[in-house]
Formats: C-alpha cells, structure tokens, sequence
C-alpha cells in the first residue's frame, strides 16, 4: 500500500485570515481540503464551543465549514482544469454569491465529520458547487454552493475589496 501525502489547498493560500479557512486564524476553524479523485474532501473534529443544542453542531458553523471548504475547493478546480501547481501564477481567489443548505439530520458534535465536494458546472467567473456532509457514514447536510472569481493576479485590482 502506498501512502500518499495531501496537498492542503489552504497551505497555498498565504496570509488568509478567513475565520473558517485561514491558516493565518490562530482563532478560526482551520480546515484542511484536498482531493480525493475528482472529490474534494474535508475531514474535520469539532469542538465543545460548536455546540448548537447539547452535542449536536452549530448550524451556522456547519455553513460556514461547507462555504469555505466550497471557495477553497472552486480555487484548486481553476488550477487543476489549467493543469497547474497551486503555487504557480496567476493567483485565483473566490468569495461566495450564493450558499444554500439543506440541514437533514441533526449532525453531532462529539464525532469527526466529513465533506466532499464536487464541481458542478464553471461558467465565466463563476462555479457551481455541490457538497454533501457525513457524519458516521451517513449524510446530515447537503448544500449548493456559487463561487465567483473576485481576484486574479493577471487583471488590474485597483480597488478590489477582495486584496488584503
Ligand atoms: C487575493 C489576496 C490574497 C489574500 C490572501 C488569501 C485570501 C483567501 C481568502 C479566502 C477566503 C474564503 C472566503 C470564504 C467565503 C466568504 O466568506 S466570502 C465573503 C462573502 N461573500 C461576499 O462578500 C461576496 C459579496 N458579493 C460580491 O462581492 C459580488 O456581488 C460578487 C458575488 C463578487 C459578484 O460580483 P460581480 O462582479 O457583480 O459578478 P458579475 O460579473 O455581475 O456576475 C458574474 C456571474 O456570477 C453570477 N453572480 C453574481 N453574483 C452572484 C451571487 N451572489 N450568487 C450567484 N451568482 C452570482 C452572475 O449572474 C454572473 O453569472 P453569468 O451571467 O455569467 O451566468
């Protein structure tokens, strides 16, 4: 059996803060994604602090948990589909236009959760996500995501609010 070590797209994104994806969050939620296939995966353990009712998860942290694995993964698409490393120029970003999120079953907050993402369609600047969660093997949300492209290293972003 090989083992193959993941590439995390959030460890090629230097100096995000974001509260859910950041590496530079001390903070935040910190979540790792990367490609299994054409999925792209999320695994992540919460903590007491996320409960919504006893043991159960946050709604609101389960939306914000599938919101940025979603523009972390449209990002890792864009390069893939351009054959490149995601270390390699010019620099994408994505903000998300539209999060919708079906809360199915209750999901627990006391065991790890997992989320797997595929693309769904990219049109122009923007990308259709769908996402679905597990928890033990079984589905608890599922979730349609848009993400725009709202930076791109190779255009001027004079007055782009999405530049640190
Ligand atoms: C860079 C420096 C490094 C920094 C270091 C790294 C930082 C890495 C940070 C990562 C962080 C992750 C972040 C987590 C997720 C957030 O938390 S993102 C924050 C929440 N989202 C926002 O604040 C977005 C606010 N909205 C906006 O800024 C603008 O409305 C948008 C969404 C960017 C759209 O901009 P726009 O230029 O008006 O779009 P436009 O060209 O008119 O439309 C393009 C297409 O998108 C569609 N569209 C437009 N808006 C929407 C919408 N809201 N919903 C659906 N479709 C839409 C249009 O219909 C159009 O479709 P087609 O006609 O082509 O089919």
């Amino acid at each position: 059996m090989t083992t193959e070590e993941k590439i995390y797209f959030q460890d090629f994104m230097p100096g995000n803060v974001c509260f859910g994806c950041g590496n530079n969050n001390p903070e935040g939620l910190q979540i790792k994604s990367y490609w299994e296939g054409e999925e792209a995966v999320c695994r992540w353990s919460s903590e007491e602090k996320y409960h919504g009712w006893a043991n159960l998860l946050n709604g609101g942290i389960l939306a914000t948990l599938i919101d940025c694995h979603c523009m972390c993964s449209a990002m890792a698409y864009a390069y893939k589909i351009e054959n490149r490393s995601l270390d390699s120029n010019p620099v994408y970003r994505y903000a998300t236009g539209t999060i919708t999120v079906k809360y199915l079953r209750p999901t627990p907050n006391n065991k790890p959760i997992e989320l797997r993402a595929v693309v769904e369609e990219v049109k122009g600047k923007k990308t259709t996500m769908k996402c679905n969660v597990y928890a033990e093997g079984e589905i608890t949300a599922e979730a349609q995501v848009i993400a725009i492209r709202v930076f791109d290293s190779n255009q001027s972003n004079a007055g782009n609010p999405f530049v640190e």
